[in-house]
């Protein structure tokens, strides 16, 4: 194992005026019309700046818990708060979530540039007051050169990184991203966390990341909840702290693999998965 040695730029907690709360889920229950309980008192605080990670098996409810606070969907009992933010008449805050899925869904009748003006236009603001936007959004996810080019003539990684760019195009303050990367191979995968990764420590903004990956979690958070399922509720929720730039030496680090370990341990027991006597991992 190596590992590159500290530098100046390690993640480390946002600063004090970002780690406000900036959503606050409160002992939220989801019932669907079908009977099935998704979730049930599950409170979870989001401070501004985290990178936190939703990790847990099949149907723990995670997508749900994304969509509850997206407003794409509502509680059946419990709520949310947004302390820090304006909100809106619909409940929400006043443009300030953006939402990735795992399907890029790009419009393929659109160029590039179209697709990432889609939100501005739904704002009423023209290609042209929006031109300057839409190209700085394009160039953080390093398609500035494929402004003009349709979703056909896209890899599946450059159709996610326009995905990515029509996200950041409403400059939010909160990212919620849903199994982005599951459906990419490994090599684009682990490209397209880097490049999260430095939009993050970039920008500052706040991401609320899906994922069943543990490696991926243990990649890319600050945070990780881990939740359990039937009915999905929070079965651990643990700081990722280290002192070393994750990078690709990072990804080789006794570090990281203790970290692994850790997280993996916890899903195991989020799972009911038996573990050697005396085994914890809150
Ligand atoms: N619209 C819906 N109607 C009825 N049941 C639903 C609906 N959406 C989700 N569910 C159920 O709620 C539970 C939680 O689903 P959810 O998609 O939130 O889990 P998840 O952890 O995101 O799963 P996965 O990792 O497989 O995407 C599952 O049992 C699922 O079948």
């Amino acid at each position: 194992m190596t590992s590159s040695p500290p530098t100046e730029d390690p993640i480390t907690p946002p600063p004090p005026e970002q780690r406000r709360a900036l959503v606050v889920m409160k002992d939220v229950s989801k019932v669907f019309s079908s009977g099935t309980v998704a979730l049930t008192g599950m409170s979870l605080t989001v401070n501004g700046g985290e990178f936190v990670s939703l990790l847990g098996p099949s149907g723990c409810g995670k997508s749900t818990a994304l969509r509850i606070i997206a407003g794409l969907g509502d509680t059946t009992t419990g709520k949310i708060d947004w302390p820090s933010s304006r909100i809106t008449a619909k409940g929400l805050p006043d443009g300030d979530i953006s939402f990735v899925f795992q399907e890029p869904t790009l419009m393929p009748w659109a160029t590039v540039f179209g697709n990432v003006h889609l939100p501005l236009k739904l704002r009423g603001i023209s290609k042209h007051a929006a031109h300057d936007d839409i190209i700085a959004a394009l160039d953080r996810v390093g398609l500035k050169d494929f402004a003009d080019a349709y979703p056909r003539e896209l890899s599946g990684g450059m159709k996610m990184r326009v995905s990515i760019a029509r996200a950041l195009v409403t400059k939010p303050k909160l990212l919620l991203m849903d199994e982005p990367f599951a459906a990419l191979d490994e090599i684009t995968r682990q490209k397209l966390n880097d490049d999260v990764l430095k939009l993050w420590k970039e920008t500052g903004i706040t991401v609320i990341f899906v994922t069943h990956s543990v490696f991926e979690s243990a990649y890319l958070s600050s945070r990780i909840v881990v939740m359990k399922a039937r009915p999905g509720r929070v079965h651990a929720d643990f700081p990722l702290q280290t002192s070393l730039d994750r990078d690709a030496f990072y990804r080789t680090s006794e570090e990281y693999r203790a970290t692994c370990e850790k997280v993996s341990g916890s899903l195991m027991e989020a799972i009911g998965f038996p573990l050697a006597a005396g085994t914890e991992f809150h």
